[in-house]
């Protein structure tokens, strides 16, 4: 089991004229085994950095992030990524999509297609693997970029705005997939977005980034995912706590925006 522990993460950036940028500043935190975290704030608060250090993708100058006993120093099959964009191959069918990582490892073809299988069933999108991928639809195609990097069975999915494509109701569908799939694999999650009412829904932890430098502000521990496992995420977004909490976090948001207004 893999915790993913940040420890005194910082980076900072050159940026010419001997200026610097503060991207991230001391991060601490633990996000244990199975936990679902979301990642909120203004832009240039250092969420695509902070992913980017755990990815693997950049090294932070100065702290650590460990998942399991072991720093993350590079890119590993350990951690699965889901992009904006599908990032798919487009000229690849979706069930060759969804085992291309499995294929990699030198999977078995009769295993492998009863693994794809059971992975279009949980995506819903039973019937459609021998339908070549540019002929689908965002929503689909971002059904596909879930299911190639689950069916590797990574010990943490690292999502960067998955859904901010989508239209609102396919994306609604789309959050409630990803709690369905996270209830189901019990794979630690941690999800960027810059929609406030995603991040309450998506996470039982949520941090609310501020910038310069960039570090985390505000954690909530939340009980919306949770509840969004079994009841229509629609109706948890009417209550009274969901809104409540929209709103101070809108406020705290606003105000960290007019800030940064007020310094350029
Ligand atoms: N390669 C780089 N070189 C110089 N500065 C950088 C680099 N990458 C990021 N930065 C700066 O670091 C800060 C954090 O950037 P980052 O992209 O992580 O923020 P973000 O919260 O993801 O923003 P957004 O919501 O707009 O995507 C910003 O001030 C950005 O300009």
């Amino acid at each position: 089991m893999s915790d993913l522990v940040a420890k005194d993460l910082s980076m900072v950036f050159d940026v010419g004229s001997g200026g610097q940028v503060h991207a991230l500043k001391n991060i601490n935190f633990t996000l244990k085994n199975g936990e679902l975290l979301s990642v909120l704030g203004p832009s240039g608060c250092g969420k695509t950095t902070l992913l980017n250090i755990i990815a693997g993708f950049n090294r932070p100058t100065g702290g650590a992030v460990y998942l399991g006993d072991e720093e993350i120093e590079g890119p590993g099959v350990n951690r699965g990524m889901v992009f904006q964009q599908g990032a798919l191959f487009e000229w690849l069918t979706v069930s060759e999509n969804i085992s291309f990582g499995l294929r990699m490892k030198g999977g078995t073809s009769k295993g492998s297609q009863k693994r794809v299988d059971e992975w279009l069933d949980i995506v819903g999108l039973s019937g459609f693997g021998n339908v070549p991928t540019y002929q689908l639809s965002g929503g689909m195609q971002q059904r596909i970029a879930l299911a190639r990097c689950l069916i590797n069975d990574p010990d943490l999915i690292l999502m960067d705005e998955p859904l901010g494509a989508l239209d609102a109701l396919t994306r609604e569908k789309m959050q409630a997939l990803v709690l369905k799939i996270w209830k189901e694999t019990g794979t630690t999650i941690m999800i960027i977005t810059h929609s406030v009412e995603e991040a309450l829904l998506l996470g039982e932890r949520l941090f609310v980034m501020a910038p310069r430098p960039g570090r985390i502000h505000k954690e909530y521990n939340l009980p919306f995912a949770e509840m969004g496992v079994t009841q229509d995420t629609r109706d948890i977004k009417n209550t009274p706590e969901f809104i409540q909490t929209r709103e101070e976090i809108l406020t705290m948001i606003w105000d960290m925006e007019e800030e940064i207004m007020g310094q350029t």
